[in-house]
């Protein structure tokens, strides 16, 4: 989690020299297309929060179009971005966007979500009080408040200026907002907006209650993952990056795609969280790729992008091909006290796949059926076609959640074929062949769970 490659601070490839004018364009469009953003930021929100508990929030009406109000002039006048503020006197005491996106505040009346204050903030967590923390990341510090309506949510307070401020943390920051406010799908965690207020940047999201994929898989939380709720989890996040990659517009590359970025609910359904890193794709569609500093975690990352500095959907791929072979074997990417030729899992369990040995890799927690071995051997075919180095051979994020379909099926399939009973014995004691299997499936816990379309969003 605090593997980040800081040491992997490169310099961007178009290189220092570019000519001022491009610059001045360059700001120029950013801005356009962050007011762009800004407006649809108001749409999406609408979306996140229902009508009802955008007013018991903000205790008036939510702040549409037709509901200019005098809260509303005042935070049109200087307030944080994403939360409306309650009242002047509260407005007033609102610093500004960094001048970079200054002119972002005129449309900030359009924005608001429901009214929230800093005040709040402190109120929910008891000033951030260390007993309400949940986690520590790159970003900053999360803890789990409540909000006055009784609404649980994660609170990630960005590193203030006194200890790691600087320009890569804002940059970071606003990056991770732009993202976040264009996210809609169930897979993904929710935004509900941020406060930017003197050197307090905080992001409040939906607040998922059952821990990082990697927690369960290291044991340290959970009762084990059977491989089935794993491949559901893959199936998870695979839609979850599909949507990123094809149904926002622009699309969003992820970047830091990695079991402890996954986080788990009550029904052991994931949520991707964590979009720090998230980058823009360019408007431009005929772009193949993005030249960006290289940025993501140690293990996850796609040796071209290492190379070439160049972003692509792809690079997400290479990422979720390490997730699938953490999901199979329970490991780390990089296991430091292992041997030598397994302190890559990677690399490791690609060898034992080319061997013909997939189930050596398999997690040792993992129980071994014919059903098991099958399914595993059919990821890691799937992450070896991820973890490719030419990224065009990759498949798209799409494919790989098609693919997953099909194991799963043939999972199942399987796993009710040497288990349940013939279907004759069930017609002997009156039972419908369609109601044996669903029973029988049931009673292996297939098929039981919340199954969702495709691109559910
Ligand atoms: N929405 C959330 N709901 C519940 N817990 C969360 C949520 N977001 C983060 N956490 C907890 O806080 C921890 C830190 O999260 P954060 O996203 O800041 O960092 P990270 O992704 O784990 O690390 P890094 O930012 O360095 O990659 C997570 O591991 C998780 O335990």
């Amino acid at each position: 989690m605090k593997n980040r490659t800081s040491a992997m601070q490169m310099k961007n490839s178009e290189g220092p020299y570019t000519d001022i004018s491009n610059q001045l364009n360059k700001t120029k469009s950013i801005l356009q297309q962050f007011k762009v953003v800004a407006k649809k930021i108001a749409g999406i929100f609408s979306i996140f929060i229902p009508k009802r508990k955008r007013e018991t929030l903000s205790g008036v009406e939510a702040h549409g179009s037709g509901s200019r109000n005098a809260s509303h002039a005042s935070h049109a006048s200087g307030s944080s971005f994403g939360f409306s503020t309650r009242s002047k006197s509260r407005s007033s005491s609102l610093v500004k966007l960094s001048d970079s996106f200054s002119s972002l505040n005129s449309t900030t009346g359009e924005v608001g979500l429901f009214n929230l204050s800093i005040e709040d903030i402190r109120r929910s967590t008891k000033d951030f009080s260390p007993e309400y923390i949940i986690g520590e990341g790159g970003f900053g510090t999360v803890y789990k408040g409540q909000l006055r309506d009784g609404s649980v949510v994660a609170i990630k307070r960005a590193k203030t200026k006194t200890d790691q401020y600087n320009n890569r943390l804002t940059a970071e920051f606003k990056s991770e907002i732009i993202a976040l406010s264009k996210i809609e799908h169930l897979n993904l965690v929710r935004a509900y907006g941020y406060i930017e207020q003197r050197d307090e940047r905080i992001i409040v999201v939906e607040y998922v209650s059952n821990g990082t994929l990697r927690e369960h898989l290291d044991g340290t939380r959970g009762d084990g993952l059977e491989l089935a709720v794993r491949l559901d989890i893959a199936i998870d996040v695979a839609h979850a990056i599909t949507y990123l990659h094809t149904y926002t517009d622009p699309p969003i590359i992820h970047r830091d795609i990695k079991a402890s970025n996954i986080l788990l609910t009550d029904k052991l359904r994931a949520k991707v969280a964590d979009f720090g890193f998230a980058r823009l794709v360019p408007v431009d569609q005929s772009a193949t790729h993005i030249s960006t500093q290289i940025k993501g975690t140690a293990g996850y990352l796609d040796p071209e992008y290492l190379m070439t500095y160049q972003l692509t959907d792809k690079s997400d791929v290479y990422s979720f091909g390490v997730l699938l072979v953490e999901l199979v074997t329970g490991r780390h990417p990089l296991e430091p006290n292992k041997g030598v030729k397994e302190r890559l899992t990677t690399r490791w369990a690609m060898h034992k796949l080319k061997e013909g040995n997939p189930v050596i890799a398999m997690d040792l927690k993992l129980r071994r059926t014919p059903a098991s071995v099958m399914a595993i051997e059919e990821m890691l075919k799937l992450s070896e076609q991820c973890l490719l180095s030419v990224r065009q051979s990759r498949p798209s994020m799409k494919k790989c959640a098609e693919k997953l379909w099909e194991i799963r099926k043939r999972f199942r399939d399987e796993q009710a074929r040497v288990s349940c009973p013939s279907s004759a014995h069930h017609h002997s004691e009156g039972l419908l062949e369609r109601d044996a299997g669903k029973n029988c499936k049931q009673s292996l816990g297939i098929g039981g769970r919340d199954e969702r379309p495709f691109m559910s969003a």
